[in-house]
């Protein structure tokens, strides 16, 4: 797959696009920062609803300049990058410009893929552990990516996790991921998430090519071209 064409988000950190992309990191990762200040403190309440100001005025400036909703609409003027490099960006799990994302990487070598991860307190589930639905969106980011090692890459069909131990907090965690077998369209894959030496999740995965390949969600994303009437049409 060329690097422009990949549909899929992230390779290990890799430089932004352009100057804007550049900024949109540096934001995402103050966002991530007070997210985590915000889980990880206890100022007096007068102070919060004066950083809750400051806060608010700095979103409605931020809302004030020109607006692009979705992926799709990101890659329409042709001055954003490719469908890969805004996924790069924006992605929810690996997006460095998306502070949803704690965010997680992948790289792949030979048969296997590797990634990594990171979750901090603002990712709290059970004490000192990352919550389990955060646990299975990192497996099917991960492995969503991880499909580069075949050839047919597609949907999730159905994503099982298995939770062996708790998953730590502010801990490194190593992933890793194989394809065990492919029938047509369908792709089966396992995948593991490591503290250190502990497996503390795996996974067994089944992705779903569309059947018009993966780029056909290009034209099911865009339903207003697909059904609206020409304008003659109308009223
Ligand atoms: C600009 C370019 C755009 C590019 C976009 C890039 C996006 C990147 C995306 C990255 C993704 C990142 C990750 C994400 O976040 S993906 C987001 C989460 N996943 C979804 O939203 C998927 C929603 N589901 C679907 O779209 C359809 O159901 C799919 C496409 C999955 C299958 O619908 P399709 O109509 O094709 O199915 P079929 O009926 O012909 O069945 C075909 C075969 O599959 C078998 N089967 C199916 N389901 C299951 C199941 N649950 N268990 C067991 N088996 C299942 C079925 O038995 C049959 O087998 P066989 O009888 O042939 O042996």
């Amino acid at each position: 797959m060329n690097e422009l064409k990949n549909p899929f988000a992230s390779e290990e950190i890799t430089p932004a696009f352009n100057d804007e992309w550049q900024a949109k990191r540096r934001v995402a990762a103050a966002v991530r920062l007070l997210t985590e200040v915000l889980v990880t403190s206890s100022p007096d309440t007068s102070k919060m609803h004066d950083i809750a100001e400051q806060l608010e005025t700095t979103a409605a400036d931020f809302a004030a300049s020109p607006r692009v909703y979705g992926r799709l609409d990101w890659i329409r003027s042709g001055e954003h990058g490719s469908y890969g490099q805004v996924s790069h960006e924006l992605n929810p799990l690996a997006g460095y410009s998306n502070p949803l994302a704690p965010p997680v990487t992948t790289r792949i070598e030979g048969d296997v893929a590797y990634g990594h991860c990171f979750c901090g307190w603002a990712y709290e589930g059970p004490p000192g552990s990352v919550h389990g639905g955060y646990v299975a969106a990192i497996f099917d980011q991960f492995m969503g990516f991880a499909q580069k090692l075949g050839k047919r890459p597609g949907m999730t069909g159905y994503l099982h996790v298995d939770y062996h131990q708790r998953t730590p907090l502010t801990t490194d965690l190593q992933l890793e991921a194989r394809i065990t077998s492919a029938e047509g369209r369908k792709t089966f894959m396992e995948g593991k998430m490591y503290a250190g030496d502990a497996l503390t999740a795996s996974c067994n995965a089944l992705f779903v090519e569309p059947r018009q390949g993966i780029y056909s969600l290009e034209a099911q994303a865009r339903p207003e071209e697909v059904f609206s009437p020409p304008a003659s049409d109308r009223g």
